[in-house]
């Protein structure tokens, strides 16, 4: 018998769509408002999915408190209140759309969670807009 378990986080960030080797021209017609060479903020939502048997100790899947700490100290802190263009390593190169920033969480947090749980990020950049990866 295999549980999903759920951890939601949240954190801000300021970024900019754009991709140098496109013309100005294009990076405006492609990105729009999310070209703005001045950038721009979004609330991110996170919600951080696991699954795995019940542990017939604990009743535990994974201890949430401990998923919540995972993603704070991996996640959080490297990401909320930067502009990810700036600030990070991980987006100097690489456009900080919502796919590639769920991808490059899920990098980080496979590294610290065991293979044995599945692991499925949602990232919602905006009430309305959210993106799901699972590895594959
Ligand atoms: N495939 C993607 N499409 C878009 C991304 C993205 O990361 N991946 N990002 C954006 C914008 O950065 C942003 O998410 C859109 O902002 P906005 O248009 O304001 O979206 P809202 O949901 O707040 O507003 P609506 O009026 O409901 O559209 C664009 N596309």
């Amino acid at each position: 018998m295999k549980i999903a378990v759920y951890r939601k986080e949240h954190f801000n960030c300021a970024h900019r769509l754009h991709n140098p080797s496109l013309s100005e021209e294009k990076n405006e017609k492609v990105f729009g408002k999310c070209n703005n060479k001045n950038y721009h903020g979004h609330n991110y939502d996170l919600t951080v999915k696991l699954v795995g048997p019940v542990d017939p100790e604990t009743g535990y899947v994974f201890d949430m408190k401990v998923l919540s700490d995972i993603i704070k100290i991996n996640v959080l802190n490297k990401f909320d209140h930067k502009n990810l263009n700036l600030d990070t390593d991980e987006f100097k190169d690489l456009n900080p759309t919502a796919e590639n920033i769920a991808v490059v969480i899920w990098n980080i947090l496979r590294k610290e969670i065991d293979n044995k749980y599945e692991l499925t990020i949602r990232l919602y950049e905006t009430e309305r807009n959210f993106v799901e990866y699972d590895g594959n």
